[in-house]
Order: structure tokens, then C-alpha cells, then sequence
């Protein structure tokens, strides 16, 4: 097994949050009219953005939606009610502007761009197999790290393939404990015995690999997906160039998670924007100690929530830069 030298070179020295650029922002908001802490989370998201854009004054010009796009052995077991073909099927509809994403990324004002990785190959199922060698994986997280516009003020990640709530899951339970009963939900909607062989499915990979699970990024390789690791290396380019993510639901947070194990606060540059209602997404939630913004009952995927999430993010800038402090605006503060 190599070293995965390249994925670890590349985080081996984050840079760290700007926190005097998140003070700036925290002594402005005590300057505006309103009651302290009364814009609850919309304060805490502005000062997010500052300290890790490096900016005392966040902008949000160019916001990116990045969707990975890979296919899975895995379905070979039973796991997906829809057939894998469905995957490049939906890479055409976003090109064509007919999916989900399409309308949200245009809502939030954000660029779409869509990845597909090797889709008429898709990788080793993860049961019998490793799901990718380590170059593939490799390879996967290094498409994922260049595609991020250094110049982006936000991300926003996403993925497509058929398989991949399996592939998310069992990376779940690799990374934090607990097997396929824990982790497996019903994805694009899997009957009762199809959420069986996804959870055998699961159990299976993880007693297959467990040799080398200790390692978040040979968990990664053997059990995960090429959009998953591009979705890694994002993550970690996002770092790198100061760029605040927005991470969509659970196949995209299971995506993440090896980064938070790899580097403690690896992941302190990322929001999930949305509880999926996915089985599993509020355990693995917990389990990185993060809080999603919205709640809105969605499971599809595609960057969706993160998409969504986005004006959230543009109110709570719009209210921190535009407001007038008590003084601009002759109101009595409570002093
Ligand atoms: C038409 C269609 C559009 C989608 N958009 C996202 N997904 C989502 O569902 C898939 C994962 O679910 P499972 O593990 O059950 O296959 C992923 O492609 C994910 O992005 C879709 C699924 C379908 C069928
Ligand atoms: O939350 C997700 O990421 C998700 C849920 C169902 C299907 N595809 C993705």
C-alpha cells in the first residue's frame, strides 16, 4: 500500500483560519443596529467567511458549484433501484440544464460546472475488490483539487452516481465505527430488500478491508468512489487557496470526512449546508461535531443543498456589510 505521499503533501500545511479578520467582522456586527447575536447563525457565518477568505470584508463575486460525477461496482450487489447508465444519463441533463441543480445554481447565482470521471469504468466493487487502486484514487482526488478556481470566494460540492449513498455509507462506518445497519439508507429509494443487501453489501466491504481501515485515505481508496475522492481533493484545494465550501448531504460529507481525521480542524473551512434526509447524514454529522444550516427534507444529491444554501450565505453577507451601525443611524444603543 503506498503512502498516498501526493493527497498528504498537499495538507500538510494548511493554511490557518484568519482570525483577525474574524474579529473585524465580529466588532463591526456589535457596531449594527440590531440586538447582539440577534442574527444568530447569519453572524457566525459572515465571520466564517472572513477568517477563511483572509478578508475582513467577505465577498461572494464568483460562488462555484462543483458536481463529480463517478459510476460504482457496487451495484453489481443489488443496491441502487436505478441502473448505473442513469449516471451519465444526468451528467447530459445538467450539460442540457434539465436537472435539479441547474435551477439552484442559477438561483444562487453561482457557476455549475460538471466532472464526470471515468464513467464508462467504474471502479472495483468494493465486496470482492478494492475500489480503486491507489493511483486511481489518487489520480481521482488530484481532478477534484484542480478543479477548484483559486479566485472562488465559495464552493459549493456535489456529486452524481448511481451506488454511491452504498459507497458513502461504508466509508461512514470505515471512518467512524458502526456497520452497515448503522450507515445504509434507502438512497434514491431502495425497498426493504434492497436495504438488506445494501447493508450486507457493507458489512461484507468492511470485513473484506478492515486490514488497512485505520488509514482514512486507504478507507477512501478501497471502499469509496472516484467523485468521493475528487470531492476529497476539492476539499483540500479549497484549503490550500482560502476557499470557504459549502458541503452538499451525505454522500458528499462522508466525501469530506476523511480529511477531518487526516488534520485535526481539517474540515474548518467547511459548512454542511443541509441535513440530507438521509439515513446516517445526522450520525455522521455528529460524529465531525459539525450543524447543518438548513433542514428541508432533501436527499437527491447534485450539490443541491449546497446550492441552496448559498443565498443563506449571500444574506448573511448582504446584512453584514449593508447595515448601519447605531451611530450612521441615530438609533440609541442599549448603553
Ligand atoms: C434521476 C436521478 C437523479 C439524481 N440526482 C442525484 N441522484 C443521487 O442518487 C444517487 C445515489 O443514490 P443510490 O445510492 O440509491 O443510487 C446519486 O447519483 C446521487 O447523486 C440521483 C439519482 C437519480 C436516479
Ligand atoms: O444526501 C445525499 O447526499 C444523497 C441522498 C440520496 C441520494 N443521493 C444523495
Amino acid at each position: 500500500m503506498t503512502d498516498f505521499a501526493a493527497v498528504r503533501a498537499r495538507c500538510a500545511d494548511f493554511p490557518p483560519a484568519d482570525e483577525a479578520a474574524a474579529a473585524a467582522v465580529r466588532a463591526r456586527q456589535a457596531t449594527l443596529t440590531k440586538p447582539p447575536g440577534s442574527l444568530g447563525r447569519l453572524e457566525d457565518i459572515a465571520a466564517w467567511l472572513a477568517s477563511w477568505q483572509g478578508r475582513a470584508m467577505p465577498r461572494l463575486d464568483l460562488v462555484e458549484v462543483l458536481v463529480f460525477a463517478g459510476n460504482h461496482g457496487v451495484v453489481a450487489q443489488g443496491v441502487s433501484p436505478y441502473p448505473p447508465a442513469v449516471t451519465a444519463q444526468m451528467v447530459g441533463n445538467f450539460a442540457a440544464g434539465g436537472a435539479a441543480i441547474n435551477q439552484l445554481a442559477l438561483l444562487a447565482g453561482a457557476a455549475l460546472r460538471v466532472i464526470p470521471l471515468s464513467l464508462e469504468a467504474p471502479t472495483g466493487d468494493f465486496t470482492t475488490d478494492v475500489a480503486m487502486t491507489p493511483d486511481a484514487f489518487e489520480a481521482a482526488v488530484m481532478t477534484g483539487y484542480d478543479a477548484v478556481d483559486p479566485g472562488a470566494d465559495l464552493l459549493c460540492l456535489g456529486e452524481m452516481g448511481i451506488g454511491n449513498t452504498t459507497a458513502a455509507a461504508v466509508l461512514a462506518a470505515a471512518l467512524f465505527g458502526g456497520d452497515g445497519a448503522d450507515w445504509a439508507g434507502r438512497g434514491t429509494g431502495i425497498d426493504d430488500a434492497g436495504l438488506g443487501r445494501k447493508r450486507d453489501a457493507i458489512d461484507r466491504g468492511l470485513a473484506r478491508h478492515r486490514a488497512v481501515l485505520d488509514d482514512p485515505l486507504a478507507a477512501a481508496a478501497c471502499l469509496g468512489g472516484r467523485e468521493l475522492a475528487a470531492i476529497l481533493g476539492a476539499v483540500i484545494a479549497a484549503r490550500v487557496h482560502h476557499v470557504p465550501v459549502l458541503l452538499d448531504g451525505f454522500v458528499c460529507t462522508a466525501a469530506a470526512a476523511p480529511l477531518a481525521r487526516l488534520v485535526a480542524g481539517g474540515l474548518d473551512h467547511a459548512m454542511i449546508a443541509h441535513a440530507s434526509a438521509e439515513a446516517g447524514h445526522r450520525r455522521l454529522v455528529e460524529a465531525l461535531g459539525m450543524v447543518p444550516l438548513l433542514d428541508l427534507g432533501m436527499r437527491l444529491g447534485e450539490a443541491s443543498g449546497a446550492a441552496l444554501a448559498v443565498p443563506v450565505v449571500r444574506a448573511a453577507l448582504a446584512c453584514h456589510a449593508g447595515m448601519a451601525s447605531f451611530a450612521e443611524a441615530g438609533v440609541t444603543d442599549r448603553a
